[in-house]
């Protein structure tokens, strides 16, 4: 039976930095009713699709979603309504079609994403599947439970006065299943802030729930880090809890030169590799996303030649789940992995041909949440169906970050067949 959508409505709702998003819910014929909540990066790639946000400066600043809305619930809906669709992946290319742009900006990535979302949970609610189950057969894949990546310091662009490197995240690698990965990052977590308060810095928190001590060096970052694993009763490494880096570079590159800002020193992009591989020597760095900038294409192969067989070389900002841009770096050897957000592409359709493209080419993968989240929890299932093995949802605090994790906890428990940690080459 086609896929036939009786309504379509989207309404302004908060996200967690208390900016608007979209809710969008959808209704099928046969009765299925569906919500789907979109995320909103702040460490956006220049490439990446483009949100609509209001002009009025007298609602929330310039950053309503009226009009975003005011797209799903008039020309999308009117285009979608009583059409018969033989899948969501026909839903996701009529969307493509209706925008026009190649950058969902005339229709809006957020009308479009929030759409795309609430079409693929019809879809698998219509099928009598989880959505999980649903992505993997969809996409052909082998479903796994991946490793958390728990974000637990915070800097750059999502903590103002931390350190300049984005996230600090623990990787529990060696954990024997989902559930111990969840607790080796609840307890780090929390030996962790103890270690803050007694060396006198702030416990405050940052967009994804870690801490934001007003701590530059990142070394010294990583020194807490290894001790509060420690701590915890963990061995700090890929045996035990493992560190996974989010620079963010393109956040602390100066124009006029190129130089990287770091620590109060501006460093060539080869000081700044010298930098990352003298981390990757002293502590239990496993994954290195978004060393670099995005238009820093040489520095990015020269990365990879560097440090590509040591330690993951992770794409975001540089790559946006865009499958061409992935399938041009493979080719180049610019790194050795993709992160995966579906509203940096605009479309669930698009996200799994981003995967898709990683997969063909032995390339690993991490589902990721953006730094302003809802309560909805498609990045958990995406991460299971697609069996990528590795997600980061912030840390393992914050309704909006736990939403995730717990939503895998759920799927741990109903599915103990399940394997847990990194999806093999
Ligand atoms: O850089 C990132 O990887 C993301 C998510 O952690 O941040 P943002 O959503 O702000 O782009
Ligand atoms: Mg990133």
């Amino acid at each position: 039976m086609p896929l036939r959508i009786t309504e379509l409505h989207a309404v302004e709702i908060l996200d967690s930095r208390a900016r608007p998003t979209l809710a969008v819910s959808l209704t099928t014929e046969d009765g299925i009713r569906v919500r789907a909540g979109v995320p909103a990066g702040a460490s956006t790639g220049t490439r990446e699709a483009v949100e609509l946000r209001d002009a009025d400066p007298g609602r929330y600043g310039g950053q309503g979603v009226l009009t975003a809305a005011g797209q799903v619930n008039g020309e999308i809906a009117r285009s979608l309504a009583a059409r018969d669709f033989a899948s969501a992946t026909e839903i996701d290319r009529a969307l493509i079609d209706l925008d026009g742009t190649g950058t969902k900006s005339r229709l809006g990535a957020n009308a479009v994403v929030g759409v795309s979302l609430a079409a693929w949970y019809a879809e698998a609610a219509r099928a009598g599947r989880g959505p999980w189950q649903h992505l993997a057969r969809t996409a052909g894949t082998t479903p796994r439970l991946p490793v958390p990546h728990f974000n637990v310091v915070n800097g750059g662009a999502h903590a103002t006065g931390g350190p300049d490197i984005q996230e600090f995240m623990l990787a529990p690698l060696g954990a024997p299943d989902f559930p111990e990965a969840v607790r080796a990052g609840a307890e780090v977590y929390a030996r962790l802030k103890a270690r803050l308060s007694a060396a006198g810095h702030s416990t405050g928190l940052g967009d994804e729930g870690g801490f934001a001590p007003a701590i530059r060096r990142p070394e010294d970052v990583l020194t807490l880090l290894v001790e509060a694993i420690t701590d915890a009763g963990y061995t700090p490494g890929r045996d035990g809890v493992a560190i996974a880096l989010d620079p963010a570079a393109g956040q602390f590159r100066r124009p006029a030169d190129g130089r990287y800002l770091i620590d109060g020193e501006a460093l060539t992009s080869d000081a700044l590799i010298d930098r990352y591989e003298e981390i990757v020597d002293r502590f239990p760095v496993w994954s290195l996303e978004d060393g670099l900038a995005e238009d820093d294409g040489d520095g990015w192969v020269r990365l990879t030649a560097r440090l590509g067989d040591r330690v993951q070389i992770m794409g975001d900002d540089v790559f946006v789940t865009d499958p061409a841009l992935i399938a041009e770096a493979v080719a180049r050897r610019a790194a050795t992995s993709a992160l995966i957000k579906v509203n940096q592409i605009g479309t669930v359709t698009e996200t799994l041909e981003a995967l898709r493209v990683c997969r063909e080419a032995g390339w690993a993968q991490m589902v990721s949440h953006r730094s302003g989240e809802t309560e909805d929890t498609f990045i958990a299932d995406l991460a299971v169906g697609a069996g990528t093995g590795q997600i980061k949802s912030g840390a393992p605090a914050r309704g909006e970050r736990i939403a995730k994790y717990n939503r895998l906890l759920a799927i741990a428990d109903a599915d103990p067949a399940l394997p847990y940690g990194l999806a093999g080459p």
